[in-house]
């Protein structure tokens, strides 16, 4: 049993993987992305993040680090873990955090950011991560109650343009804003020196996705360069 103090203090400084593949790849498939996750682990992942909720309950056998859980309903608007509905499942599939749309959108069930969170606070041992696109999202989440903020969906919403690498720039002013949030960096960082760099911009821990746990992706960056 990982307390809720225990889960933001091991993720202090730290790098969190995330784990997920998308419909129809031949990788989704909960114990295959669990064997990724516990992969990462041993690599020296101190959390990871997976999608889904046969995802996060094969993950938690899989690996005793802090598992942050979301459930991704459809890919435009809202859709990262959308209703309460959503994130109470992926509480009660074991995720120690649930990563949530953090920004300032209508929610589809009608509830507000605070209600979510008020509610999965209530109803559950949960923590909350509020993946948001901009500054006003992080401070909006704060005020609700998030325990975490994400850059997670800098370049994503259309508040931000979406920049080549990690939005630097947005770790930079969360950071300066001082919400008294752990802020995590996430969202195309690719390499050992982006991760370092977004650390040194201010960000409490940092996810990695696609440059460590998405396969065709990789490959694609190398075969492209192969082709003339
Ligand atoms: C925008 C969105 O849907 N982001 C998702 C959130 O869970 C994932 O698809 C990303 O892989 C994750 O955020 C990590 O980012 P990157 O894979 O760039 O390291």
């Amino acid at each position: 049993m990982i307390t809720r103090q225990q889960a933001l203090e091991a993720l202090q400084g730290q790098l969190i993987v995330s784990a997920q593949a998308y419909p129809g790849e031949p990788m989704r498939d909960p114990r295959t992305m669990a064997g990724v996750a516990a992969s990462a682990v041993r690599g020296g992942a101190a959390a990871v993040r997976v999608q889904g909720l046969g995802d996060v309950q094969a993950t938690r056998s899989a690996v005793e680090v802090p598992v942050i859980g979301l459930w991704k309903d459809g890919a435009e608007g809202v859709f990262i873990t959308p209703t309460f509905q959503h994130a109470y499942a992926v509480a009660l599939a074991g995720a120690h955090v649930v990563a949530v749309d953090g920004t300032r959108r209508p929610r589809p069930d009608g509830l507000s950011l605070e209600q979510t969170t008020a509610r999965l606070h209530e109803e559950t041992h949960a923590l909350v991560m509020a993946d948001c696109g901009s500054l006003a999202d992080a401070r909006h989440a704060a005020d609700a109650g998030a325990d975490l903020v994400g850059t997670t969906l800098a370049g994503y919403t259309g508040e931000r343009a979406p920049t080549d690498g990690p939005d630097l720039g947005l770790v930079q002013e969360i950071r300066r804003a001082e919400l008294g949030v752990p802020l995590v960096a996430e969202g195309r960082i690719h390499t050992p020196a982006q991760a370092a760099a977004a650390r040194q911009a201010g960000a409490d821990a940092v996810v990695v996705g696609t440059a460590i746990t998405h396969p065709s992706t990789i490959t694609s960056w190398f075969a492209e360069v192969l082709q003339d």
